[in-house]
């Protein structure tokens, strides 16, 4: 794992919006930048002086525009995205709600909609994102995870067949080791459905005692929120 060695950290946010009673989650169709074409949740870089929670409620309402009240915004957990031959990882501060207050609007980076937590599109995310949604949808949070990246070829940029090569699996902890291969034309565009990168290994722990509040550079929680 030499080529995923990190020597800093980028903080951005990202945020879930969760209708319970309808089991839907308001995820945003990305239209540029990094993850363009993707639904994720809505999120961004987090700027000098912020705090990640202030910083997450300022890109949901830029993003979605829609507010949260502090008491109803809560921190799920924390990934630490890292990728080949790139020595900076992004920290990534994931936050859910429950509420929230004002109208959902589209922005010139965002298309949010609502999806049913059955018919969430993981095929048209970050591969990443179908290993913890599941478990912030299903209130198993907060969590903490840290998944690789290599750079998928361009000419490449098609089915993706995923052979898993070994699985540890406790009530609380998942590690997973996968190799990808590349096969078929299902995709047409230079953009594959998951995203220009694929995942090929990840760690997860969740439903933690505390919610992590910073991750070292070696992987490990840094340390827990009050
Ligand atoms: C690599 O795996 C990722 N998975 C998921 N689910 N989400 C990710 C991944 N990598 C980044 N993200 C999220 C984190 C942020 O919410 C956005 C990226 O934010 P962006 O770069 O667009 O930040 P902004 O401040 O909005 O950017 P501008 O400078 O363009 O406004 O993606």
């Amino acid at each position: 794992m030499e080529s995923f060695t990190i020597t800093s950290k980028k903080v951005l946010t990202l945020v879930l919006v969760i209708d319970k009673a309808e089991q839907k989650v308001l995820l945003g169709y990305k239209k540029r930048g990094f993850g363009a074409h993707l639904w994720n949740g809505f999120g961004g870089k987090v700027e000098p002086g912020e705090t990640t929670r202030e910083g997450a409620l300022r890109e949901l309402e830029e993003e979605a525009g829609i507010t949260v009240k502090t008491e109803d915004f809560k921190k799920a957990g924390i990934l630490l995205f890292q990728f080949e031959n790139d020595p900076v990882a992004l920290e990534t501060h994931v936050y859910k709600s429950y509420e929230y207050q004002g109208l959902i609007r589209e922005c010139e980076e965002m298309r949010p909609q609502w999806f049913a937590f059955a018919d969430v599109p993981y095929d048209q995310m970050w591969e990443d994102d179908r290993i913890w949604l599941p478990m912030l949808l299903n209130g198993q949070d907060p969590f903490y995870g840290r998944m690789y990246f290599k750079r998928k070829p361009v000419e490449d940029t098609k089915e993706i067949e995923t052979t898993v090569t070994s699985v540890v699996n406790t009530s609380t902890s998942t590690h997973v080791n996968h190799s990808t291969t590349m096969t078929g034309t299902s995709f047409t565009t230079a953009q594959p459905k998951s995203g220009p990168f694929a995942m090929c290994d990840y760690q997860l722990e969740h439903s933690l005692q505390g919610v992590p509040r910073e991750i070292a550079l070696d992987g490990t929680i840094a340390s827990f929120e009050n």
